[in-house]
């Protein structure tokens, strides 16, 4: 290997060098995107709040509802970040495109309805008995 090859595989590493802080920074922004272009993420977020309220209040198992809000949250930043990537491979009509976006979606669909079933299992009891 030429010392020029050399210096130019240093360059190329050197592209991205980052720290664990910055690392935390691109996942933070990545968050941030969310919040900013994804208008079900901020509904998502809203309700995760409702529940995380009525959960405390009503001193039912946190843990459960934690978990699905995390699972909610999680599957839709992936959709997000599946969305991005298709759309970088393609703009034209593509029937994998397709498929790939309304899988990750399905999978969002899922989650979400697992969610509120758990929610509704977990928080309407104690909130009826609270309420009457
Ligand atoms: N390149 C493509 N080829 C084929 N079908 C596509 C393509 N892009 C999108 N679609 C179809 O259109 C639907 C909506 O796609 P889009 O990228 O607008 O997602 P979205 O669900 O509206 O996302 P957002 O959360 O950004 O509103 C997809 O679920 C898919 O069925």
């Amino acid at each position: 290997m030429s010392s020029d090859d050399f210096s130019l595989k240093r360059m190329r590493f050197k592209k991205h060098p980052h720290t664990q802080l910055e690392a935390f920074k691109f996942a933070y922004e990545g968050i941030m995107h969310c919040i900013r272009t994804q208008r079900n993420f901020r509904i998502e977020l809203a309700l995760a709040a409702v529940a995380l309220g009525l959960s405390i209040w009503l001193k039912t198992g946190l843990a459960i509802i934690v978990a699905c809000i995390v699972s909610v949250l999680v599957l839709e930043m992936i959709n997000t970040a599946i969305e991005a990537t298709i759309d970088l491979i393609t703009e034209e009509y593509h029937p994998l495109a397709r498929i790939a976006k309304d899988v990750a979606a399905g999978a969002v669909l899922v989650a979400s309805l697992g969610a509120a079933l758990i929610g509704a299992i977990t928080l309407i009891p104690p909130l009826l008995e609270k309420l009457t």
